[in-house]
């Protein structure tokens, strides 16, 4: 199944760059020296043991913490320098789904997509919603929704927010069968049309890419 509200905008050039990236949290260094560059169509997965710094590496694509040394790119600039241009092409799924249990299912969606820059009407979240397999729910609080039905209201934003990298942190966790095939159907059709994916699973599951890049965090 094809999911045909979004388009993305043109984003032949644009690429991501990790140089020399290192990381410490409290008194250990997690990592060091890691490069990586992602152009349109590129899908990077962030692997590694537990605690070896994945959740970290993303939170720092995502401008929330700064690396302990080197530089992340966007189009040839550090993210720092671009500010709004960087983080209006980015949309970060982080492993806590970050719903607000208070709200409805569909009011998380339209909040997020609203924070994110991107004001939805009633029938869009609708439409995504069902799409994601939450037909029914829209008008529940998320506290009373299963953990994979959370994660679902989490990842309905991708198909609203019209940008082109995507940093997933698990975005797997607690998926169905059906939705981890969802899933990787929509990881697909965004990189076919030129989006860029990075992100973190402990699961094996096989997405096409143009181009595919492992890190391995050790
Ligand atoms: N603010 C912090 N202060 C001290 N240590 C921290 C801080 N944030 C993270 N850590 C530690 O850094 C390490 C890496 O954490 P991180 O969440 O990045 O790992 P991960 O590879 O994503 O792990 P997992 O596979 O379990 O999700 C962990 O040992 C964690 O406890």
């Amino acid at each position: 199944m094809r999911y045909n509200q979004r388009s993305i905008p043109s984003i032949d050039k644009i690429m991501l760059q990790g140089i020399n990236l290192a990381c410490v949290r409290g008194d250990r260094e997690l990592f060091r020296d890691v490069n990586f560059s992602l152009e349109a169509g590129g899908l990077m997965q962030v692997r590694g043991p537990n605690g070896s710094g994945k959740t970290s590496l993303l939170r720092m694509l995502c401008g929330l913490s700064n690396p302990a040394a080197g530089e992340i790119r966007w189009n040839g600039a550090s993210i720092r320098a671009l500010d709004g241009e960087y983080y209006g092409a980015m949309t970060y799924i982080g492993h806590l789904s970050g719903t607000k249990d208070d709200l409805t299912v569909i009011e998380n969606l339209r909040i997020s997509s609203a924070l994110a820059g991107f004001d939805i009407g009633i029938d869009q979240a609708k439409e995504a919603l069902g799409y994601i397999g939450l037909q029914g729910r829209e008008g529940l609080p998320v506290k009373v929704l299963s953990q994979g039905q959370r994660r679902r209201v989490a990842l309905a934003r991708l198909l609203v927010c019209k940008t082109s990298l995507w940093i997933l942190d698990e975005p797997l966790v607690a998926l169905d069968v059906a939705a981890v095939k969802l899933i990787q159907e929509l990881l697909e059709q965004h990189l076919r049309e030129g989006g860029m994916v990075v992100m973190t699973t402990h699961q094996e599951i096989d997405i096409t890419a143009i181009s595919t890049t492992q890190l391995h965090l050790a």
